[in-house]
């Protein structure tokens, strides 16, 4: 072994002794701090003996309650910081650390060696820095420089100096497996071993091997809104997982993961991504779904459609009559000019054109419709429009004052009052007795007069009413959003799509049985938002959008309502984007919008590392300006393309391909254009053993042999891809060109492709180039 390896193998020995003593120590220290939080909760009231006799007394608890608080919120604190330091303790035992840098400051004599891991490690009398954690402003150099001048940022200023060399260090429980002058070296020997590896059932970190342009994305500062444009396979997840991280570590004072959100696009997606930031020491952020939150906020009123269920519409019902005017509708309902049209919508309803519903009670008029019309556009039109909404709100609030006194003598309240329960009588009874400030035994000295329990009854009774004029449900969104199809486009708007009244009729029909298209829910909940005011959550600070080709402009715009306070990450590639509004969008300058030019940065990644040489510069031919995707060095097979005559050729030849890829590889998917396709062939490959299929409830992706519909695949990565039918007959049309790429995209190791008949078109040219194997 060479002196210097045995040098650097015995810092590793003193590091990891270092590591496991820390670990020992806070160990013990966390399951004291443990009891002392359970110990102080559970004794959090026999400390605390409530008294309310005396002013003092009053005082006196409060203070106590105050400090026994104080005490459990310290213990607390103590306890996540402490658990948080052992999952770091934990990971650093496997790995300490990944890199080095010797750096010489400016006006320093000597070079520093700054070795680089997951955190910061001190030695115990804390002089002494061990390990500098990743996200330190001394590390960037790590990842921006090679050597020469080199300078990183602090918050007192840029730091300049010599980077003389540069190391990487392969470190397994302990043992240095190997190490690498990555000055010297050409290529990226670790990059290659960790791209190199086999799929895994989650995803990993990429801390050792961040690249530069990533970095970029990760360290990100300056505006509000940070666009991320990237190839597949380009890092986008990866980066914006280790950025989440950084800001975590950045803003550790101000800043919890509570606060970050993650839009992912699917539950499968978010247990994917779920081990990154754990395995990075931190507390994984929110993860929800768009669909989560349109179901949360429209699911009461609608019967919602899924987004893959539209898409599996679009993929599959091309013989259905209405199928042209749908398609037309998706893409006119994500544009910005439908966008537009609803503001504009908004802001004629100052005027005219509002809707409301009649208020009655027991078939009893209290408001009719004309009525509430008439008293909206009575008032003062200067005023903001929520504001006269809210003057209605109240009025109509007085009116149900005034009904509700109408009502006392009505011969309904006694017989009600005659039918109460014994157990209402009671609470009526203890609510009236409580109320007139009868107390503890006194109670029972309460004697309840019939007038007041009449007033209690009707007041009851007309409580659900009372709940929907304050929530303005008085409003009739629905009709509103009606209107526009029923001819409010139709008049004030310039160019609509030729199946405009065929669109109409579908939208229409829909809405008159209590369901919504996907296609229609974003903008029915901008005109209702528009219309009753925004709701927000300001305590978010961060949201971070991935796979974000397949929102519309109109969902962007309502995210960055919904969180004010937030800063914005969105990551995308528009070779991607699948769904069938994206025909409208090739990039996110649209974005600029949302916070202005100033507030925008956009960064763009064309190195793809995801997949071997040949798979990536296959992939590459499939879509326009794919010359820009660069592939990294890695080497491997050619794709294979495999024409069969017939079904029962085709599974017969899948069958035989995944027994040989089964000795090579864990992960083998066999994708499917939809997800009827796969269920077709999931039941006629079922002579593979143990083979899997993957739907869109599907919370996990499984290892082994599995079928999947292309687009839950997205966001994925599997050794091998079998591409289940890749003919004109599935791929032929243009607009599934996307689809087709990303399914491609999908393969790390190894890319089949089956065709019943003729290949699809989008093959011609990697065919023309000899950039895939033909299989007789
Ligand atoms: N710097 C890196 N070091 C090691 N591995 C990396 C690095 N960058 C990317 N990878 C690997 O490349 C693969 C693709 O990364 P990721 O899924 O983040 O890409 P993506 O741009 O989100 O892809 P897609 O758009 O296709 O979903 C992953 O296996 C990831 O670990």
């Amino acid at each position: 072994m060479n002196p210097e390896f045995q040098k650097e193998q015995k810092r590793v020995d003193r590091v990891m002794q270092e590591v496991t003593g820390q670990l020992r120590r806070l160990e013990a220290d966390t399951s004291r701090q443990k009891d002392d939080v359970v110990n102080i909760r559970r004794h959090f009231w026999d400390e605390n003996k409530i008294s309310l006799d005396s002013f003092d007394d009053f005082l006196e608890t409060i203070i106590g309650l105050r400090q026994e608080a104080q005490a459990l919120s310290v213990s607390e604190t103590t306890h996540r910081q402490s658990t948080k330091k052992l999952a770091e303790l934990r990971s650093m035992q496997r790995t300490p650390y990944f890199g080095r840098i010797d750096f010489q400051e400016e006006d320093e004599l000597e070079k520093e060696e700054v070795y680089i891991g997951i955190s910061t490690l001190t030695d115990s009398t804390g002089d002494e820095f061990l390990v500098y954690d990743w996200r330190a402003p001394v590390s960037s150099v790590y990842y921006d420089h090679q050597p020469g001048p080199a300078s990183y940022s602090t918050p007192g200023g840029e730091v300049r100096g010599h980077l003389e060399k540069k190391w990487q260090y392969l470190i397994r429980s302990g043992v240095l497996e190997s190490m690498f002058d990555t000055s010297l070296t050409i290529g990226d020997e670790i990059l290659q071993q960790v791209l190199g590896k086999s799929a895994d059932k989650k995803m990993h970190s990429i801390v050792a091997t961040i690249q530069q342009e990533q970095n970029r994305i990760i360290r990100h500062d300056r505006t509000r809104l940070l666009i991320v444009q990237g190839a597949a396979g380009s890092g986008k997840t990866s980066a914006a997982l280790q950025r989440i991280a950084y800001l975590l570590y950045k803003y550790r004072d101000q800043l919890n993961a509570d606060q970050i959100i993650l839009f992912s696009p699917n539950a499968m997606f978010s247990s994917y991504v779920s081990n990154v930031l754990p395995e990075l020491g931190e507390e994984n952020m929110h993860q929800v779904t768009f669909q989560e939150y349109l179901n949360h906020r429209l699911s009461a009123q609608f019967e919602l459609e899924n987004p893959y269920g539209q898409l599996e519409y679009v993929l599959t019902k091309m013989d259905d009559p209405a199928y042209a005017a749908r398609v037309a509708g998706i893409g006119f309902k994500a544009s910005v000019q439908f966008f537009e049209a609803i503001k504009s919508y908004r802001r004629t309803l100052e005027e005219s054109g509002m809707i409301f519903k009649r208020i009655r009670f027991a078939g009893h008029p209290i408001a009719s419709a004309e009525a509430i019309e008439a008293r909206f556009y009575s008032r003062d039109t200067t005023l903001r429009f929520h504001n006269r909404l809210e003057g209605l709100k109240d009025w109509l609030l007085k009116e149900l004052d005034e009904f509700e006194k109408q009502e006392w003598e009505e011969p309904w309240v006694e017989e009600e009052m005659e039918l109460l329960s014994n157990d209402s009588y009671q609470k009526a009874h203890a609510y009236l007795a409580a109320k007139k400030g009868f107390k503890g035994k006194a109670v029972s000295d309460y004697e309840m007069e019939p007038e007041e329990l009449a007033r209690l009854v009707v007041r009851q009774k007309l409580k659900p009413l009372r709940k929907k004029i304050k929530a303005y449900r008085f409003v009739d969104v629905k009709a509103l959003y009606r209107q526009l199809f029923a001819g409010f486009l139709e008049d004030n708007q310039a160019e609509l799509p030729a199946e405009w009244e065929a669109i109409c009729r579908q939208t229409l029909d829909k809405l008159s049985e209590e369901e919504l298209f996907y296609e229609d829910a974003t903008p029915f909940l901008l005109l209702k938002e528009l219309i009753l005011g925004f709701q927000t959550n300001t305590a978010i600070r961060h949201i971070v959008i991935d796979e974000a080709q397949d929102y519309s402009p109109f969902q962007f715009e309502f995210l960055k309502r919904l969180f004010p306070s937030a800063r914005m990450t969105v990551l995308g590639d528009f070779n991607q984007a699948i769904f069938a509004h994206a025909g409208e969008f090739n990039d996110f300058d649209v974005l600029t919008n949302l916070y202005g030019t100033d507030q925008t940065e956009t960064i763009r990644l064309a190195q793809s590392y995801r997949a071997t040489k040949p798979i990536i510069e296959f992939t590459r031919r499939l879509v326009p300006e794919g010359n820009a995707i660069v592939p990294f060095e890695r080497q491997g097979e050619k794709p294979v393309l495999t024409e069969v005559a017939d079904h029962a050729e085709l599974h017969r030849c899948i069958m035989e391909r995944v027994a040989e890829l089964r000795g090579k590889f864990g992960t083998i998917a066999i994708i499917c254009k939809s997800a009827s396709e796969a269920a077709h062939a999931h039941e006629a490959l079922s002579g593979i053993e143990g083979l899997k299929r993957m739907k869109t409830g599907s919370a996990e992706y499984e290892q082994g042999v599995i079928v999947i519909p292309s687009y839950l695949a997205k966001g994925i990565e599997f050794d091998a891809v079998i591409l289940y039918d890749a003919s004109e007959q599935m791929y032929g049309q243009e607009s599934l060109r996307r689809l087709f790429y990303t399914a491609c995209t999908r393969a790390m190791h190894e890319l089949q492709l089956f065709s019943v008949g003729k290949p699809s078109p989008f093959l011609e040219e990697a065919l023309q180039e000899g950039l895939v194997r033909v299989e007789a």
